[in-house]
């Protein structure tokens, strides 16, 4: 592996993409994406439920394959590049970190609410115990503002976080917003900054890019944007951008190129693109793994998943309390018979 890299890109396909196929990745999909991935050297490949380890529920949406063989296979095949592993204290345990760390995965993000930061404590600590490099994950950033994050970020910093993530989401955040949290994280902290964009504005690429003139250096992809809502910033575009722009991935952008047409494009369910409920997403400030439920319980309640998209995002629901979701719908339903 290369070790002349200037940004070190997380690909997030087989984690976060997860949610834009229902959880219904397959041991072979997980061994030929991983293994292309490697062969393209990237360094971190991140697997486990969209809504990270043990998110496996009727809540979050059943996996057809057990994450945990998921994981081992995607290891099988990695190579150099390291498999990196989602957690959500309060859905996964110290107990599936623990697994995931002896099947062989080297790196653990602790991903909390922005405001949250408080509960990875004993997470964080512990995949240091494990061996395991560490990321401290804010999700849906836009909701507080920049004083908050750069609070929360030193708390995971102080965790034994290496890495802390300003994450989009909802792929709300305009760049300006993007690059005056990443200004104020790397003047804060003394770790590696990063930056996770959802395209649903159609602005993960024009995030990702301020993010990095702002020093970010650790940055999530998704190769044919395959994650939730519209998907991330797509992996092997950024690759060709960054290497116009003369900043060294390492990532080899033909064999990203050929894995996101031959491997990739035949596992989504639909091509990757910023439908009107993916709008809707960013537009709301609605955490991105809600579009397929909003889809599904606008359909059970005949009402317009927008208007759920809509309601959410004004009740500012957040990650963990997807059964608003139904609740929503159904009273929507309810106020159109009156
Ligand atoms: C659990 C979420 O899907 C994590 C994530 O990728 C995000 O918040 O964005
Ligand atoms: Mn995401």
């Amino acid at each position: 592996m290369t070790d002349n890299r200037d940004i070190l890109i997380t690909e997030v396909a087989l984690r976060d993409g997860s949610h834009a196929i229902a959880h219904q990745y397959t041991v072979d999909q997980v061994l030929n994406v991983a293994k292309a991935l490697s062969d393209a050297n990237v360094p971190y490949i991140e697997v486990s439920h969209g809504d990270g380890l043990a998110g496996s529920s009727l809540q979050y949406g059943l996996s057809k394959t057990d994450e945990m063989k998921l994981i081992e296979a995607a290891v099988s095949v990695a190579g150099e590049s390291k498999i990196a592993v989602l957690l959500l204290p309060g859905i996964g345990t110290l107990h599936e970190l623990k697994e995931a760390a002896n099947l062989g995965a080297k790196m653990a993000r602790i991903a909390t609410h922005v405001t949250e930061a408080d509960v990875s404590a004993q997470h964080i600590a512990y995949a240091k115990e494990l061996g395991m490099e560490t990321v401290g994950f804010l999700m849906m950033s836009h909701m507080a503002p920049v004083d908050k994050i750069v609070e929360q970020a030193k708390l995971m910093e102080s965790y034994g976080a290496d890495t802390v993530y300003t994450v989009d989401s909802a792929g709300y955040l305009l760049p300006d917003q993007v690059r005056e949290r990443i200004r104020a994280l790397k003047q804060s902290v003394g770790v590696n900054v990063g930056f996770h964009g959802h395209n649903n504005l159609s602005l993960a690429m024009a995030n990702t890019l301020a993010a990095i003139d702002e020093g970010a250096n650790r940055i999530d992809g998704s190769v044919r944007c395959l994650g939730a809502g519209a998907g991330n910033t797509q992996t092997e575009v950024l690759i060709a951008v960054l290497e116009r722009m003369g900043i060294q991935t390492g990532v080899d952008l033909y064999k990203m190129m050929d894995l996101a047409e031959e491997i990739v494009a035949p596992i989504l369910h639909v091509p990757q693109e910023i439908t009107r409920d993916s709008l809707t997403l960013g537009y709301a400030g609605v955490y991105s793994s809600f579009a397929l439920h909003a889809k599904r319980a606008a359909e059970k309640f005949n009402v317009d998943s927008r208007d759920i998209l809509i309601e959410l995002g004004k009740r500012k629901v957040v990650g963990g309390q997807e059964d608003m979701i139904v609740d929503v719908a159904a009273e929507i339903a309810k106020a159109r018979m009156k």
